[in-house]
């Protein structure tokens, strides 16, 4: 909680300490006026008591005027509040967003950690939950100081200290009670969280394979898993309300005894005789005074008690962020250690991406090596050939040279980067981006319009007719055109594949790493793909299982299993310089 805190008021100076500031200055008016209108009631006693009529009508213009600055003040810091939510949700956000997306944290997080539950869901709705229930708790605590300090001034000075003392031990009580009812909720709700995002991630899945499902006619299979995920939440949701009965009982009993209790407390005075020589209307005027007076005392710390539904969540909220965050440094340290210069490149031969030195590598979560002690250069201009059977590390090799899994020995040199400039990679699922037509050309490259202007745009429709998909120009309605479908929807995987194409020869990398990259095309197709690169002076490394592959390549990897692996050169006299 702590840690997170720090991440919302980072300085003194912050907008959140300002608002903070605002807000607190609000509310401390708006208390003094509420204790203005609080002890009206006894002036009217007073002046209706007197049938003083010039008085009663002063105070009604009285009473109107701090009315509608109560009103103003409540809704300013309403208002407050809101930006308040606002600014640490962005904050907050931001500051997820910024490991989440630094070095490979996201794919870690996704594929390799088995310990986190549905990091989307924690940065995304956690995240928001946590701001608004904290902005909700904030202008009612904020003022608690101030006021329980008054009230119990003014308390004691009404009542003695049998009022002060009495409210406090009640509070007392109450809190130790709702703690002791709060415990079981606060880890309930964090299983009721991560069941929200199971639930919410099946039907995420339906909408993206929404047509593979329904090749199936899978409805009522769907239909079947997504009612028993629905069910389980449910049950804890049902079981989170059970154990929050306890809660309301418990908070619930505290307020009601908390305005029983302010009778007692003006009781005892009038019992023991202190206000025996006052007239019948001096002592409802002063009833109803010191009545507002311990109500409101009460009120402070009942508010602070009903707070207990609203703390356990913002507790359980904070448990699933403060754990994201936890494992993500976790992650990020890792990183650093094993990639100390974070894909800064090592020094070594020019014409040369990667020397592989012994390199031994298993797949996660087992104990067989898929590859063992493998040594190989690939250097510009020698083009490489991967193959293999299923499931015998092909993809993981690629895995392994990207430092998106360790090696379990031996050792990768990289002497180019990963990235539009360096290596690129076309894996097996094309991926699509959310967007336009030009950001799907260009990604991963951040600027939509690249310095060149125009000619970049002659660039990229010269190469979407190359890869035969100039028809997407129309289908969008240019290149800039805003669509509001998902790509994955809309294209064939045989487009989806063409359309990488277009964005790698947009790119032109020193070095292109195709997964399987033409699975989905016709070898007429794939050849003209194939001399493109070649042209636009790409050296090649190819991943798959058709022989057709092997005329664009000099040297081929076959992956045998069991840690086996045997190097071929398809070119005569070749294979030494491979090695
Ligand atoms: N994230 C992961 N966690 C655990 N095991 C994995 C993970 N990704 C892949 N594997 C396993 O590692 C092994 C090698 O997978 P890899 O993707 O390298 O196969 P491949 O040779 O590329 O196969 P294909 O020809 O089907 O593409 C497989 O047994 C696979 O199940």
């Amino acid at each position: 909680f702590c840690s997170i805190q720090g991440v919302l008021f980072p300085s003194w100076t912050s907008q959140s300490v300002l608002m903070f500031g605002t807000l607190l200055g609000v509310t401390l008016t708006e208390q003094l006026i509420i204790y203005q209108v609080g002890i009206l009631p006894s002036h009217f006693y007073n002046v209706l008591g007197d049938k003083d009529y010039s008085g009663f009508k002063s105070l009604v213009g009285k009473a109107m005027v701090l009315i509608l600055l109560n009103s103003t003040l409540k809704s300013i810091d309403q208002y407050i509040c809101g930006l308040m939510y606002l600014s640490w949700r962005k904050t907050l956000t931001e500051n997820l967003h910024s490991s989440y997306f630094q070095g490979r944290v996201y794919y870690t997080l996704n594929v390799l950690r088995e310990d986190i539950d549905n990091p989307d869901q924690r940065i995304s709705q956690d995240a928001e939950r946590l701001c608004k229930q904290m902005s909700t708790m904030v202008s009612r605590l904020i003022v608690s100081p101030f006021t329980l300090g008054y009230y119990t001034y003014h308390c004691f000075y009404s009542t003695g200290w049998i009022g002060p003392v009495s409210i406090f031990g009640y509070f007392v009580i109450g809190t130790f009670a709702n703690k002791i009812l709060m415990g079981p909720i606060v880890s309930t709700l964090f299983e009721q969280e991560k069941l929200e995002g199971d639930f919410r991630f099946k039907h995420m899945q339906i909408r993206v394979n929404a047509e593979s499902a329904a090749f199936y006619r899978a409805g009522k299979v769907e239909h079947m898993r997504t009612d028993r995920r629905l069910q389980t939440l449910l049950q804890t949701q049902k079981s989170l309300i059970n154990k929050e009965l306890w809660l309301y009982i418990g908070v619930n009993t505290f307020d009601y005894l908390g305005g029983f209790l302010s009778y007692i407390i003006i009781a005892i005075p009038i019992f023991t005789g202190v206000y025996d020589g006052l007239t019948p209307g001096e002592l409802s005027a002063l009833i109803s005074k010191n009545a507002f007076v311990c109500i409101y005392l009460i009120n402070g710390f009942t508010q602070l008690i009903d707070l207990s539904t609203t703390l356990s969540d913002v507790a359980g909220y904070t448990h699933r962020i403060g754990e994201l965050r936890e494992v993500m440094d976790d992650i990020l340290r890792k990183q650093c250690d094993y990639d100390p210069a974070d894909f800064n490149v090592h020094a070594g031969p020019v014409d040369t991406a990667f020397i592989l030195d012994h390199l031994s590598y298993k797949s996660p979560y087992s104990e067989n090596l898929l590859v063992e002690d493998l040594s190989l250069k690939i250097s510009q201009g020698t083009h490489l050939l991967v193959v293999g059977n299923t499931g015998t590390g092909k993809t993981s090799l690629l895995r392994v040279l990207n430092r998106l899994w360790e090696a379990d020995s031996g050792f990768v040199q990289m002497t180019t980067c990963f990235g539009p400039r360096g290596t690129l990679f076309l894996p097996q699922k094309p991926y699509l981006t959310d967007g336009t037509l030009r950001e799907q050309v260009i990604y991963p490259l951040k600027d939509i319009y690249p310095a060149s202007g125009s000619v970049d745009d002659d660039r990229i429709i010269k190469f979407l007719e190359l890869t035969g998909v100039s028809s997407l120009l129309k289908r969008t309605g240019g290149l800039d055109e805003n669509v509001d479908w998902n790509w994955y929807d809309v294209l064939s995987p045989g487009e989806m594949q063409r359309l990488s194409f277009a964005r790698l020869f947009y790119l032109q990398p020193k070095y292109a790493i195709l997964d399987e990259a033409t699975s989905a095309l016709t070898e007429e197709a794939e050849a003209q793909l194939y001399r493109m690169c070649k042209q636009l002076g790409m050296t090649l490394v190819s991943l798959g299982h058709r022989s057709s592959l092997e005329k664009y390549h000099d040297v081929q990897l076959k992956l045998c299993g069991g840690g086996l692996w045997e190097l071929t050169n398809l070119r005569r006299g070749t294979l030494s310089e491979a090695l």
